[in-house]
């Protein structure tokens, strides 16, 4: 049979080709031409990109599993970790350490600290202000030394940006110059600006300490705060986000799944923050208590008893909350019964309980064996068909659903969650993602059949990313890929949850423990060698000799003598429990990770205890740091943006040459 053309081309259609591409270069040159219109336009940009690349990388910060926890998390965005005391120290060694540690909380609550400083029966002298002035002025150079001028000049803020460029480009050696800084200088304190310098510089040295924030998942759920979390990533210059099982939980909750609406509640009930849902959602519960109130009359707490911190709620609020939990709980089990019945793909039978039960006897066969449920008032289920809502659990859940669907500021955040968020993100060569790439017992990537196209590894998290954008393209449509958010919550074969199975309806309604187990992945075990974390690695097309996996989801138990560090240094879980109630397990408070031009610094954190005692200087929350890797100087050149820039210094350098051989003529105005 005659070849195709295009299998094999012949010596006149290469030729054809390489006009065509010549033709399209040209077109492309012509366009940048627009931009860079003459020699001397292209020339400078070239100069400055070039510049850019001997620039030093500039600082990522990763953090994980946020659960709610809005003040710890605002602590550990605010000191960059500890990056901005590591560098007072390094730089002002012979400043005495309350000093530093004064330095410190100006920089990281300046308006608050000020205030307490002025409180205090010390009055702020003249001299203290130069000297504070002073100090935060050379950090600020410092820790903006990465950064190009026209970067630095458009984060300053727009009231003093004339003055702070002055003194931030003032050489320390220019003795010329001396007088006129110190002019300056003076003049701020004199005419009474120098609080309000203080602040605004305070505000760049967060800015800078951080270019890019990594968020790898969970900000949602156990926490009272994850809307204010969320507020704080809005405004970030410039963040990202690896989605965890807890998001995709509420993204799905704000399409209107209706299943995850109920678990969304459910978990919100079960820690006892109702508060989020009525106060800074301004979702109406009342519906959801009236019904509760009317069914599960005699409720004695127990397994719905809310989980509590410092028992923050009283006998009352705790019963309605029970209550409610319960109440809500039952329309999860019909809803996801339903579901996972029409889903018949998503091979989860396992988790249908209701038509399991035994109503008379108040027991359950599960596998074969009969087990005694501690709980057996169901007032809304009819056993003969245990799945089905009643009237007043349909009408709760479509009262709840409208209004998810439709809280303004639930849409926002669920927006910004789809919009900046990711399964994985590949960056300057680590792999990032919250939960697991599914494996099996061998070590192979799990696979999954979908409409008889087979998914594993990379292929698998990619089908999940363009579900996941679907399901928000599609919201408006009764299209059916919302039911995958459900799925990527809790389905076996999920890389954002990671486990066998949830075991939900037994935790809360059968004692015996060996129910209450959920199996981890094999991924788990299997990454703790190198060679499995370096073929996933090779999976995603990046180095295992450079890359990281950078992993969250699973709280290291370093009480216990877990590490955060596995295969061999190739991946790192940072997950050690920022969650409050994961604290006792952990034995600490969550790690962090900052990777530099010139290292990997992994830090552990011990509890935040509050704002106040962080204004007090006290509460240093930095428990150790170790550094997981050394690394050559890396320059802007070795990144993924210096990759982007190398590109368009060479399209550059083509748009020079046509320029000076008169293939595209110059503009000047
Ligand atoms: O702590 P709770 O509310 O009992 O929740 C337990 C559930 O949370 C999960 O651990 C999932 O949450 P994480 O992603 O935080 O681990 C489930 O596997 C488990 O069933
Ligand atoms: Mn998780």
């Amino acid at each position: 049979m005659k070849k195709p053309e295009w299998a094999c081309p012949s010596g006149k259609s290469l030729l054809i080709l390489r006009m065509v591409k010549e033709m399209n270069d040209l077109k492309y040159l012509k366009l940048l031409s627009k931009q860079y219109p003459n020699i001397p336009a292209v020339s400078t940009e070239i100069i400055n990109l070039k510049a850019i690349l001997n620039l030093p990388k500039s600082p990522e910060h990763f953090l994980t599993d946020l659960h709610g926890e809005y003040e710890a998390f605002q602590h550990m965005l605010k000191t960059a970790s500890g990056l901005i005391k590591f560098k007072i120290d390094q730089i002002f060694t012979g400043v005495i350490d309350a000093d530093k540690k004064e330095l410190a909380t100006i920089i990281f609550y300046p308006e608050d600290k000020l205030k307490k400083l002025k409180e205090s029966e010390e009055e702020l002298t003249t001299e203290w202000y130069k000297t504070t002035l002073e100090r935060i002025i050379k950090l600020c150079k410092v820790i903006s030394s990465k950064y190009t001028r026209s970067k630095v000049r458009k984060a300053l803020p727009e009231n003093f940006s004339y003055i702070i460029e002055e003194l931030l480009h003032l050489k320390g050696e220019n003795k010329n110059k001396e007088g006129y800084r110190d002019e300056i200088i003076k003049t701020i304190i004199d005419i009474g600006q120098a609080e309000e310098f203080i602040i605004s510089l305070s505000n760049l040295i967060q800015t800078f300490a951080v270019d890019k924030l990594h968020i790898i998942g969970d900000v949602f759920d156990r926490g009272p705060a994850p809307h204010k979390i969320l507020d704080t990533l809005q405004d970030h210059h410039n963040c990202d986000i690896q989605w965890g099982n807890h998001d995709i939980l509420w993204m799905g909750a704000a399409l209107g799944q209706k299943s995850l609406i109920a678990t969304a509640i459910r978990t919100t009930l079960r820690y006892g923050n109702l508060d989020l849902l009525e106060e800074a959602y301004g979702i109406n519960m009342r519906p959801l208590a009236r019904l509760a109130r009317s069914f599960y009359k005699n409720i004695d707490c127990n397994n719905f008893c809310p989980k509590l911190i410092d028992e923050e709620l009283d006998q009352q609020d705790k019963n309605i909350t029970s209550k409610m939990q319960k109440a809500i709980a039952i329309i999860q089990f019909k809803l996801e019964g339903n579901l996972i019945k029409r889903r018949s793909e998503f091979n989860m039978n396992e988790a249908l309980y209701l038509d399991k039960i035994d109503y008379e006897q108040g027991t359950i066969k599960l596998d074969g064996q009969e087990y005694e449920l501690n709980n057996t008032d169901f007032p809304t289920i009819d056993p003969e068909n245990p799945y089905q809502l009643n009237q007043q659990e349909q009408e709760v859940i479509n009262q709840l659903s409208y209004s998810f669907k439709n809280n303004e500021k639930l849409q926002e955040h669920a927006r910004f969650l789809f919009n900046n968020g990711s399964m994985y993100l590949k960056y300057n060569g680590n792999l990032l993602f919250h939960g697991c790439i599914p494996l099996n017992e061998a070590g192979d990537f799990s696979t999954i059949e979908i409409n008889g196209e087979l998914y594993q590894g990379k292929k698998l998290l990619d089908f999940f990313d363009d579900v996941v954008r679907k399901s928000y393209s599609y919201k408006f449509e009764e299209k059916d890929y919302r039911d995958w958010l459900w799925y990527l919550w809790r389905g076996e074969l999920s890389p954002l949850f990671g486990k066998d199975k949830m075991t939900t309806f037994c935790r809360y309604f059968i004692d015996d423990k060996s129910l209450h187990q959920e199996q981890k992945n094999p991924y788990y075990q299997a990454r703790e060698k190198e060679a499995i974390c370096n073929k996933i690695l090779n999976e995603f097309n990046l180095d295992p000799e450079e890359g990281h996996i950078i992993n969250g989801h699973t709280p290291v138990k370093e009480k216990k003598g877990e590490t955060p560090i596995k295969g061999n240094g190739k991946l790192l879980v940072i997950d050690g429990g920022i969650s409050a109630f994961y604290q006792p397990k952990t034995g600490i408070a969550g790690y962090t990770l900052i990777y530099n031009s010139d290292e990997m610094r992994l830090i552990s954190h011990k509890p935040f205890v509050s704002k106040e005692a962080a204004l007090e200087g006290g509460n240093d929350i930095i428990s150790s740091m170790r550094i997981v890797e050394l690394k050559k100087k890396e320059k802007i050149a070795d990144t993924d943006i210096g990759e982007k820039l190398n590109n368009k210094i060479n399209n550059l350098m083509e748009l020079l040459q046509a320029y000076k051989k008169g293939i595209i003529k110059e503009k000047y105005e």
